[in-house]
């Protein structure tokens, strides 16, 4: 039997209710006489796949999950390639847009810049302290693609929340979403009498350093078993509060890291998959980014350790890697830039700035290129099938998110290159049939790896997230293809093995842990790998 039941306003006066509660029994008669689980879950996905548009179908999950979290995750679980796109990427794109438009009932924690000096007090009235074990914390001042959404960035933070649960088996009574309002620089929500946040343009950055600095002081008192996800700040934030927290608390950036380990991990089996067409020696790979924001630079500090990893020195690393940025290549000559573009800044280019990417590529020939720009199509035809002229299998990774910010499109990627691309993208695109075969395009998201992170740091408790442990996930993902995935040409898993891979990147997070002394449960230390593997698996929360 199934509780379908939990209104949520009563007399007229919102009651605080933040989902999900324990179903509390249902007197008989208060529900239909046959209301059976297997049942009334086909009947939920017939309502769902009802509706048309999948921002509808967004809001009536939302409201499944309110009304019978139970059955939301078990449909999530069961449908995982269906219901992903919905619940997350890129469909929380529109509802993070509409925010302020669709919401219905409170979900999560808003810390307001008017609450500074008592948010300790605000977070105590979270409704499940003791349970909480992990918080996903947007500031909205970079959603996706999609730039400063204020308040409205609280689907993020719901739906990464929502993955732990499907793709790690958190329990979700431990989840809190978290949005802090420092106001918007949105002129279009200031401008809406529906807008949900503060009515303000963003307060300074130092003014919100001090507030981040009480928020995660206050965190590590009132929740002393949590784990932070910093999740789209922009960049000038995402590095600042990363940089000036990460020794202190245990948290982590999952733009930068999370992305840029998933984004290894795809890289690693790309460039397996393209040196064997090539010859060519894996580490002679050349990787030409679009983007050098925070996720952008995030990825390219990461991939440096695919050629470490491979016996190279970190310079050697540093010269495979090349940016560019809205201004063209960046090298050191062009003049002044943005601290976190200095390292990979080019020496041993000199002439006038170089902007247009069909010369780019033409000068740098590189084996991959990757694009966090949120420019749609900058991955036009050209660029493409430049890209295939220097390569037998060029790696093209359109990483921008949601899909209408992509640089080009898996199909358009096949057709340029007669089906030879190596292709991974940040939201998800249809599978192609070419020449008779089917090609499956990758999807280079942190969903692939934040879940197994959070739940490798949680088991061990652990006091930090170490680079080390982020590198770990990423070899866990990379290692976790079946020979059938292999056989498909796959270079990361199928999203619906979302438990065993996050399972397995669990063991890899707590044993790179144990091994740098960051872990608090040490008892861990004793289990061999099977047995660690075991206790993982039987932590894990699973629906009726
Ligand atoms: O949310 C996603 O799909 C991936 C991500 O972190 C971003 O694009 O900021
Ligand atoms: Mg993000």
């Amino acid at each position: 039997m199934t509780v379908v039941i939990t209104p949520s306003w009563s007399n007229g006066v919102q009651k605080l209710k933040v989902a999900p509660q324990p179903p509390a029994p249902i007197p008989r008669g208060l529900t239909p006489p046959v209301l059976e689980n297997t049942v009334h879950k086909t009947r939920c996905l017939a309502q769902l796949r009802s509706k048309d548009q999948d921002l509808e179908k967004y809001i009536y999950l939302s409201q499944l999950k309110d009304a019978d979290h139970s059955m939301f995750y078990r449909i999530c679980l069961d449908h995982m390639a269906e219901i992903t796109p919905l619940i997350y990427t890129p469909t929380v794109g529109d509802a993070c847009l509409r925010y302020s438009h669709i919401y219905r009932r409170p979900e999560g924690l808003f810390i307001s810049i008017q609450d500074k000096g008592k948010v300790g007090s605000i977070l105590r009235n979270w409704p499940r302290i003791n349970d909480a074990r992990i918080a996903v914390v947007t500031d909205g001042s970079r959603i996706l693609g999609l730039g400063d959404l204020g308040v409205n960035g609280m689907p993020i933070s719901i739906g990464k929340l929502s993955l732990y649960v499907a793709g790690a088996g958190i329990r979700p009574q431990s989840t809190v979403p978290i949005c802090i309002d420092v106001g918007t620089d949105n002129q279009k929500f200031l401008d809406d009498p529906l807008y949900l946040g503060l009515r303000q343009r963003r307060v300074p950055q130092e003014e919100m350093h001090e507030l981040m600095e009480e928020f995660l002081h206050e965190m590590s008192v009132v929740f002393p078993d949590l784990l932070i996800q910093f999740e789209d700040f922009s960049t000038d934030k995402a590095f600042a509060f990363l940089s000036a927290f990460r020794d202190k608390y245990p948290l982590f950036n999952d733009d930068i890291q999370g992305t840029g380990a998933v984004v290894l991990s795809g890289f690693m089996n790309a460039a397996k998959l393209s040196s064997a067409a090539s010859g060519r020696p894996l580490t002679d790979h050349r990787i030409l980014f679009l983007g050098a924001g925070s996720a952008g630079v995030g990825v390219a500090q990461q991939l440096t350790s695919y050629f470490k990893l491979l016996g190279l020195s970190e310079e050697e690393a540093r010269e495979r890697i090349y940016l560019v940025d809205s201004q063209g290549l960046i090298y050191d000559e062009r003049g002044p830039m943005a601290e976190h573009k200095k390292y990979f800044s080019r020496k041993d280019y000199t002439g006038e700035p170089m902007k247009d990417l069909v010369e780019i590529v033409d000068y740098v020939k590189p084996t991959a290129i990757l694009g966090l720009s949120t420019i749609k199509s900058a991955f036009n035809k050209a660029v493409v099938e430049r890209m295939a002229a220097h390569n037998a299998r060029p790696i093209i990774f359109p990483l921008s998110n949601p899909v209408r910010l992509s640089e080009c499109e898996f199909s358009e990627a096949v057709e340029w290159t007669n089906g030879k691309v190596i292709f991974a993208s940040g939201s998800p695109f249809p599978e192609q049939e070419y020449e008779g075969k089917m090609l499956y395009p990758g999807q280079g998201n942190n969903m692939y790896v934040f879940p197994g992170i959070g739940l490798g740091s949680i088991l061990s408790r652990a006091s930090t997230i170490t680079d080390s442990m982020i590198e770990a996930a990423s070899l866990g993902l990379a290692n976790s293809l079946t020979p059938e995935e292999h056989a498909d040409g796959l270079i990361y898993p199928r999203i619906s093995r979302i438990r065993d891979i996050s399972g397995q990147i669990a063991l890899s997070v707590i044993r790179e842990a144990q091994k740098q002394g960051v872990d608090r449960s040490t008892d861990l230390r004793q289990l061999d790998d099977d047995a660690l593997l075991e206790h993982i698996k039987a932590r894990m929360w699973n629906p009726l």
